[in-house]
């Protein structure tokens, strides 16, 4: 880790309010739609936090289930090959998935999964993200819930990391790498 420190980015209090306000949202979206067999599915492991603080708001059944995606580099961005290192232990078939993120950058790992998830024919697919750089963006995605729309810096805390470190924290901060 290079020597660096952090500038509050997204309080914890601004953080928890808009999570509220998505939570109205969803639970608006699939109560409209008569969900009947709603899984929410957290990306691992930078979603864990926001997976949790969500789910407890959300006002009709849902199945929990994880799935771990890595992406690898082959040279350049746009090859970049995305993998599931872990699967969803149960089945989606018929059921809506709702997809649920830190952030997305470049948009391969969204694309990439809700396609896998896609071919599996649940009712519906729909992606929740707390953060979004869309000037990053490489591939398209559909992304119904967005928490923050972020500048490109490179940000840390409520589960995301600095080299696996400062997921704890319970707001986001950038980090300013010291030359
Ligand atoms: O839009 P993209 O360019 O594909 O990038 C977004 C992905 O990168 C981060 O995951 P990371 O690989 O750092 O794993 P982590 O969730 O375990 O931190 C983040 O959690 C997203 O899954
Ligand atoms: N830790 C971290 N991972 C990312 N992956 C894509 N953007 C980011 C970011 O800003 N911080």
């Amino acid at each position: 880790m290079k020597k660096h420190h952090l500038n509050t980015l997204i309080s914890a209090e601004d953080v928890q309010n808009r999570i509220a306000e998505l939570a109205k949202e969803i639970n608006h979206d699939y109560h409209y739609n008569h969900s009947k067999d709603l899984v929410v599915v957290g990306l691992l492991r930078g979603s864990f936090m926001f997976m949790a603080d969500l789910v407890r708001q959300l006002d009709l059944p849902v199945e929990v289930d994880f799935l771990t995606a890595s992406s690898y580099g082959t040279g350049t961005e746009s090859s970049r090959d995305v993998k599931i290192l872990k699967d969803l232990d149960g089945d989606i078939c018929g059921k809506d998935v709702l997809i649920v993120e830190d952030i997305i950058d470049t948009g391969f790992t969204l694309s990439k999964v809700s396609e896998i998830l896609k071919l599996r024919e649940p009712r519906s697919v729909k992606i929740c993200t707390l953060l979004d750089k869309p000037s990053r963006r490489e591939v398209e995605v559909d992304v119904e819930w967005v928490g923050f729309t972020i500048p490109d810096e490179f940000v840390v805390g409520y589960g995301i990391d600095y080299a696996q470190h400062y997921r704890n924290l319970d707001y986001i901060a950038k980090v300013i790498i010291e030359e």
